[in-house]
């Protein structure tokens, strides 16, 4: 352990830390001596002058792990730390180097719950891969300090805490591929199959695969996919265009892992995205099998999978998210390119009144949907990004039956059925 963290803090001051202010990052960086006037950053603006503050970052060696303990992390100082003590998402990376990302929290403790949160995190680092740091103010308040608890009393190197720019991308875009989007069926198996002892569910999910799925061979009939975000219509035009074209309908995640999902909603991104990732994998085995005899219509497919992801991992405003033409927008490689996408859009007020008359139960991030626009923002913009196929938008808001007649016209127009 000890080996592993002196590895991670040999290039420490070149790390940038963010910490999540209002659902956007800010940033701050530490230097071994200050050069010129101490500027606090704004993360340690609104902290009282007997507080103390501390961060923690995972650093786990294997990420299955290291993702299910940060997961897990968020609840147990949600129970553990005296009340007031703010928590707050933070991360920590190497500008522009991939997969330098490492995520934590950051705790604001107030004064007098110093030493109760000291022994919670002593306890912490010495059971798990985590890397705890404290901050203190100078007498004046105008100067941080961070020092690595792992270092002993005498060892320790206080760092100067000084502001740092915004960087160019938002941190999760560093470790996003094949960490919250996947690019070949490989990586999520491997991901799947690291948890085999944790969620013996998985066994059962890659039964479901086929023997084999060549992604080049082209179906012999048009596969239509229908994304758009929950209510937009997506049921109400899949059945009626099964019914229109003597199609078949298929779903990603497929019928067949159904049983399993909600297992899979409750685990972290790594895991929950590895899932959809192989459910898109599941239903094109079964497409290249329909799509010899009929038409196949599919209710969401990879552009919801990476669409949701990339949203969730990213905060804050559109401009956060990976830039467009990013290889993260890219239709992975090994999976069956269907003839169209239709992208259902629909004001947000009409979806709500769907959603409500509707009644049923939602998914935490169907419910994020509704309560924070940026996110939705975010999901709508990542789905136009995505190239390989890219989707053709089609307002949704006229009745059932005239977006019935659009969708046919762009399928006849796109399609020759
Ligand atoms: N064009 C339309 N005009 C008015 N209401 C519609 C229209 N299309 C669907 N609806 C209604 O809106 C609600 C949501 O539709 P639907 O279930 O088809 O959406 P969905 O995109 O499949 O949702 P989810 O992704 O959450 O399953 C339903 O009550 C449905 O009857
Ligand atoms: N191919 C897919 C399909 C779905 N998801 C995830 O599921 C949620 C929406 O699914 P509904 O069945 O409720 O419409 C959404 O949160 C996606 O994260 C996916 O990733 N890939």
């Amino acid at each position: 352990m000890a080996r592993h963290l002196k590895l991670l803090v040999q290039r420490w001051s070149s790390r940038v830390f963010s910490v999540e202010v209002d659902g956007a990052p800010r940033y701050f960086g530490v230097r071994e001596q200050l050069r010129g006037e101490p500027v606090p950053p704004d993360v340690f603006s609104e902290v009282q002058k007997q507080d103390r503050c501390y961060s923690l970052l995972v650093c786990s060696g294997d990420r299955v792990t290291g993702d299910r303990f940060h997961w897990e992390l968020r609840d147990r100082l949600q129970t553990q730390l005296p009340p007031g003590s703010g928590l707050r998402s933070m991360s920590s990376f190497i500008p522009d180097q991939k997969g330098s990302l490492l995520k934590g929290y950051f705790l604001q403790s107030r004064a007098g719950n110093s030493s109760l949160i000291e022994d919670i995190l002593t306890d912490l680092e010495q059971r798990n891969p985590v890397l705890v740091c404290s901050y203190s103010q100078s007498e004046d308040g105008q100067q941080w300090t961070q020092c690595l608890w792992y270092q002993s009393e005498e060892n320790r190197v206080r760092f100067c805490v000084v502001p740092s720019e915004t960087p160019k991308h938002h941190p999760s875009v560093l470790n996003m591929i094949n960490s919250d989007v996947f690019y070949s069926l490989q990586e999520a198996c491997d991901v799947l199959k690291q948890c085999g002892d944790i969620i013996p569910e998985t066994r059962s999910v890659l039964e479901m695969l086929p023997s084999s799925l060549d992604a080049r061979r082209k179906p012999d009939f048009p596969v239509i996919v229908i994304e758009g975000l929950d209510a937009t219509g997506k049921t109400t035009l899949t059945e009626s265009l099964r019914d229109s074209l003597g199609a078949t309908l298929l779903r990603s995640p497929p019928q067949c892992l159904s049983a399993w999902r909600g297992r899979f909603d409750r685990e972290p991104p790594l895991i929950r995205r590895a899932f959809y990732a192989v459910g898109n994998y599941i239903t094109a085995g079964q497409i290249n099998q329909e799509a010899s005899k009929s038409p196949v219509i599919v209710d969401r497919f990879w552009h919801s999978t990476a669409a949701y992801a990339i949203a969730t991992a990213v905060t804050g405003p559109l401009s956060n998210l990976p830039h467009e033409g990013a290889e993260v927008y890219r239709w992975p490689g090994d999976l069956l390119q269907p003839s169209l996408v239709i992208l259902l859009t629909l004001d947000p007020e009409e979806r709500k009144r769907r959603l409500r008359s509707r009644g049923l139960m939602k998914t935490d991030e169907e419910e994020e949907l509704d309560h924070n626009k940026l996110f939705r923002l975010r999901v709508e913009e990542a789905y136009r990004r995505i190239v390989g196929p890219a989707c053709t938008a089609l307002d949704a808001s006229p009745s059932a039956d005239l977006v019935l007649q659009q969708a046919l016209l762009l399928i006849r127009a796109k399609c020759h059925l």
